[in-house]
């Protein structure tokens, strides 16, 4: 559903090189890298919010350069990290805005579906009022519950679970499985080794614009190859709740 070719894009000096992939309905696909490798810039590259010099990105069998606005609403979401709506705005309004291209002429039908989803992510007592009063995590999950609205097949996540607490990161991830048993595909920028290793199929590592790694996570992100990327030093532990390898760093 998602197809990237020898994608180049240049941003002011920075540039991005290379950058091949596949990804399927149902899959997750994690982009790591250090701060600044061009993570951010690769997902809104897929909106073709920045100029691509070459290489294609087809999305859902169409080429996302050539997609309409309202094209590309329904095929594709961002969740920014970038907040752009109006601070006044109601949650409801900010999550309403989203069904600009799918809405159905249906009402009701609209209204039970809009307070689902405020319920889902437990912001229906936040319903009427402004973004200005809420908490970066509530923040946050208005802005997610925005995302889900739209519908769309694909989804990308610009780090999602920033200001979330632990109780809403782990919710987030659930959110993330829904979509996939949905058949929805996910891409997701991930600061944490071990939640690539355990929500991704797979994952495009990025270093200074360049793909360095692309595949399996378990295959790509070993111990030795997160030392080296993000100069650390880490161990590993057995995690006692699930019997898995976990890094500690
Ligand atoms: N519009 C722009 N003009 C010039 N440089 C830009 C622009 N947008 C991004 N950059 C630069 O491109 C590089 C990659 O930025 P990007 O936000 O994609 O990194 P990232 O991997 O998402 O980083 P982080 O983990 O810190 O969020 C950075 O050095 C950034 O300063």
């Amino acid at each position: 559903m998602l197809k990237v070719e020898q994608l180049h894009v240049k941003v002011g000096a920075f540039q991005l090189r290379g950058i091949d992939l596949e990804l399927a309905r149902g899959e997750v696909l994690g982009v790591l890298g250090p701060n600044g490798s061009g993570k951010s810039t690769f997902l809104k590259s897929l909106l073709n919010l920045y100029p691509i010099q070459s290489g294609t990105v087809t999305i859902d069998g169409i080429n996302a350069q050539k997609m309409t606005a309202s094209e590309r609403a329904r095929h594709v979401t961002l969740l920014s990290q970038m907040k752009t709506q109006t601070m006044g705005q109601t949650v409801y309004d900010l999550v309403e805005t989203a069904r600009y291209a799918v809405r159905t002429t249906d009402a009701k039908q609209e209204q039970a579906f809009l307070k689902e989803v405020l319920e889902r992510f437990a912001l229906s007592a936040y319903k009427n009022m402004p973004l200005a009063y809420l908490s970066g995590g509530e923040l946050q999950r208005a802005y997610m519950a925005k995302a889900f609205a739209q519908e769309s097949a694909l989804i990308l996540f610009d780090e999602p679970t920033t200001h979330l607490d632990l109780h809403y990161r782990a919710q987030f991830f659930e959110h993330l499985l829904y979509a996939k048993r949905a058949n929805k595909a996910s891409v997701v920028i991930v600061h944490d080794v071990n939640d690539a290793l355990h929500y991704c199929d797979r994952v495009l590592v990025l270093r200074a614009g360049l793909p360095i790694a692309y595949g399996k996570p378990a295959d790509i992100l070993t111990q030795s190859f997160v030392e080296q990327l993000f100069q650390v030093r880490v161990a590993t532990v057995i995690d006692p709740r699930n019997g898995m390898p976990k890094y500690l760093y």
